[in-house]
């Protein structure tokens, strides 16, 4: 049995996983067993409606030193001042923005206070939108524990590592690495580097999955086989444990005698899971013309509408570009989906200037957008050979629905973005 300190993980997504981090504590052939084993407490933890149907349907059964009912009432909790997704009472102008990364935070800022939300649409009681919120941190509360009711946390981190010490496993991620947390999975977070900084995308809809591959064939893009999910880990830890629950767009906090990282083991297809981004099969045109970047996409979350996503997460990853007789940056456009981009590392190749890794910038529904104007020339002058885009990392939250600006965010974004696309010589008519 692997009882390391190093996280160890099983491979795959959307499988069914079963774990224990002590032998016979699993239950064999049934799920809710009169008397489980060593005492521990059964505990059904739902990600889909009990009725979805079977291929979509997501659960985990946990068993645990004590139950996670045991707790006393939540009231609010007044840290984490950036965590909101609300704005500054304006109604949403068609403007573009762009934001430097987060400042230093300031000294003994943990995971959880150091939350920052820039964008977000629709509301977690509507069980649909997604928030994009950052995070900077340099001091670790390990007598700390997070979890939002609010919707499945994508964490995307930029610098520093993180050891995501979850309900059902450890996950450790280093820069360029993501990792999937269900919605109701509690974790904290430690800090092997003494400091850390990267992106959450917080999915309120339908649990992400892998994109359908159409003509693409049975492979490509991420493979299942490379998300990595962890095995059973557990504290035994009986001092004093702050739980803040993320509940209706607002933070709660309540403190449990014990550590509600208690799993001894569990067993179904509702799990938390890490996946580099160095393992995305990258596909793009070996003719001509720029593709639509839904061929970068790494994990869809539907809407209710056909073909037209909730949120999709999207990379633009290093990868070779022949394309022949084609401006080969993205093109200029407007898009009925609303996109809000981060750089991991890199450079992105529509922006010579001026998006920064740790930055963001949103371009919502409608919104001209595209090449910089130092882009475009220099996109437009170049001999046409393969290269090479290498050592960069961008991403895209892509929803349907137009992101709001929270106020906070609002005040932080580049004064003069729009000078991006300013001066452009007139095209000249024969
Ligand atoms: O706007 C962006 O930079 C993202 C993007 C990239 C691309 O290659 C095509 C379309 C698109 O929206
Ligand atoms: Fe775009």
């Amino acid at each position: 049995m692997l009882t390391s300190s190093t996280p160890a993980y099983l491979p795959g997504l959307g499988g069914h996983f079963a774990t224990e981090a002590v032998p016979g504590a699993l239950p064999k052939g049934r799920n809710s067993p009169q008397r489980p084993a060593f005492g521990l407490y059964t505990e059904q933890l739902s990600g889909t409606a009990f009725t979805m149907p079977r291929h979509e349907n997501r659960r985990s059964w946990l068993y645990r030193l004590r139950p996670s009912a045991d707790h006393r009432p939540f009231v609010r909790y007044e840290g984490a001042a950036g965590l909101r997704c609300e704005t500054d009472g304006a109604p949403l102008a068609p403007n573009r923005l762009r934001w430097d990364p987060l400042p230093e935070p300031a000294q003994g800022t943990d995971f959880i206070d150091s939350l920052t939300t820039a964008v977000f649409n629709r509301a977690p009681a509507e069980l649909e939108g997604v928030a994009v919120h950052l995070y900077a941190a340099n001091e670790e509360r390990l007598d700390r524990v997070f979890v939002s009711a609010d919707g499945e946390l994508l964490v995307l981190a930029q610098q520093g590592r993180l050891d995501l010490m979850t309900e059902l496993g450890r996950i450790e991620i280093a820069p360029g690495q993501i990792a999937l947390i269900p919605r109701g999975v509690r974790f904290k977070v430690a800090l092997p580097d003494g400091a850390a900084r990267g992106y959450l995308a917080e999915n309120y809809g339908a649990p992400f999955r892998l994109p359908d591959l159409g003509p693409i064939g049975a492979n490509g893009l991420a493979n299942p086989r490379d998300f990595e999910t962890p095995i059973a880990w557990f504290e035994d830890k009986d001092e004093p444990t702050e739980l803040i629950q993320k509940y209706g767009g607002r933070l709660w906090t309540t403190t449990l005698d014990h550590s509600p990282l208690d799993v001894v083991a569990w067993h179904g297809n509702l799990a938390p899971c890490r996946y580099d981004l160095s393992h995305f099969n990258a596909i793009g045109t070996v003719s001509f013309d720029h593709p639509d970047p839904s061929i970068f996409t790494v994990l869809t979350s539907p809407s209710h509408m056909h073909g037209r996503a909730n949120v999709d997460f999207v990379i633009f990853p290093p990868r070779w570009m022949v394309g022949e007789d084609t401006f080969r940056p993205p093109w200029f456009h407007r898009n009925v989906m609303s996109e809000c981009m981060g750089l991991l590392t890199g450079e992105y190749d529509a922006k010579a200037e001026g998006f920064q890794p740790g930055g963001l910038s949103l371009h919502n529904m409608m919104s001209g957008h595209g090449p910089d104007v130092e882009t475009w020339r220099r996109a437009s002058e170049a001999e046409l050979k393969p290269i090479k885009i290498d050592g960069t990392m961008a991403f895209m939250i892509e929803s349907c629905w137009p992101f709001e600006v929270a106020g906070e965010a609002l005040g932080r974004a580049q004064p003069d973005y729009d000078l991006a696309w300013a001066d452009f010589p007139k095209a000249r008519l024969p």
